[in-house]
């Protein structure tokens, strides 16, 4: 017989401290016990918007005003097939309580490993994590004009996530430029993703390492701890899907549109990107030719938000 297929609405509540409401789920219940991101089943004809203020309403006594997607997650459980339509909202009426008499907790992001969740949140609790927008560096003139770009886009942009790409560099010149930028993300709060040789990424310590999509390729398995994110380039639904075998934490999916520097490049688009990244559980930057303006727009075709070099780089 064939599963029984569920399509839950779940929600990242975020309050004005950046923490996430979590609920505990009754120890009676399926998975009893674990802690969740409230929400609940579809009733029939209902979309996983009207299930969800419905559920939140129901669970938690609060009405959500907006809501935005944030990651669909397909898990084979041994007894079902579930569907796991996450949102964010951080506009609701009223103060969240436990209308079911379920525990519910405010809870930073960077302290959600101390909490048991079902084994399908994973990928949830990465997209939960992680900011909309990511910058990768672009070219810098030295290393004054480096800092003074990285400290902008920490400053004015508010970016919390940085690759940092610098193919001129050699190995030496690279690790010195990682060594500072680390230093800087962490005065601002940011991870610093490095795109380098394992050598390097080992030797300063930063907070992830970004493999090109020819290593992604190459790989048989993943080369670093959980403890550190691991993120990968990918350009077609094959990248995407050994990005996923690998255990990456998340991708970056180019090129989406057109750029000035590659006009006339054959591109993905928004259309073909929604249905490339429903096939995988992991939150996907867009990237190539897409700016803040397009953040809305890749969210709501799934994407965790957008990548750029040219709008944060200046
Ligand atoms: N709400 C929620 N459900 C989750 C999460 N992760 C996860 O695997 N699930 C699974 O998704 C299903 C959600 O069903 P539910 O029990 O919340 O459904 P519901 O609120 O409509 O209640 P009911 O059908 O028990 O009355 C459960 O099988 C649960 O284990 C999560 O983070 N939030
Ligand atoms: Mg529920």
């Amino acid at each position: 017989m064939p599963k029984r297929r569920v399509h839950v609405a779940a929600a990242a509540i975020f309050n004005d401290q950046g923490q996430v409401l979590i609920a505990r789920r009754p120890s009676i219940a399926d998975q009893g016990g674990l802690w969740e991101f409230p929400g609940g089943k579809l009733a029939p004809y209902e979309t996983g918007l009207e299930a969800l203020r419905r559920e939140l309403r129901e669970e938690l006594g609060i009405n959500i005003q907006r809501a935005q997607p944030l990651i669909r997650v397909h898990h084979e459980y041994p007894d079902k097939h579930i569907l796991l339509d996450v949102w964010e909202t951080h506009d609701f009426e009223g103060e969240p309580w436990g209308r079911e008499g379920q525990a519910v907790r405010w809870v930073s992001p960077d302290d959600f490993g101390r909490y048991a969740f079902p084994a399908a949140n994973g990928p949830i609790i990465r997209a939960v994590t992680l900011p909309h927008d990511y910058l990768i560096t672009g070219e810098a003139s030295d290393e004054e004009d480096f800092d003074r770009k990285l400290k902008r886009a920490l400053v004015e942009d508010g970016i919390k996530l940085v690759q940092l790409r610098a193919h001129d560099l050699g190995e030496d010149a690279y690790r010195a430029r990682a060594e500072r930028a680390l230093a800087t993300c962490r005065e601002h709060g940011a991870s610093l993703i490095l795109n380098c040789s394992l050598e390097v990424f080992r030797a300063v310590d930063a907070d992830g390492l970004h493999l090109p999509s020819r290593e992604l390729m190459a790989l048989t398995h993943r080369p670093i701890g959980d403890d550190k994110w691991l993120a990968a380039s990918t350009h077609n639904a094959e990248q995407l899907a050994q990005a996923q075998r690998l255990g990456c934490d998340f991708a970056t999916l180019s090129p989406v549109r057109e750029t000035p520097s590659h006009p006339g490049a054959v591109t993905i688009g928004w259309h073909d990107l929604q249905q490339m990244v429903e096939e995988v559980t992991m939150p996907v930057y867009a990237l190539g030719g897409t700016s803040r303006d397009d953040g809305d727009r890749a969210r709501a075709v799934g994407a965790q938000g957008i990548a750029s070099i040219r709008d944060f780089w200046r």
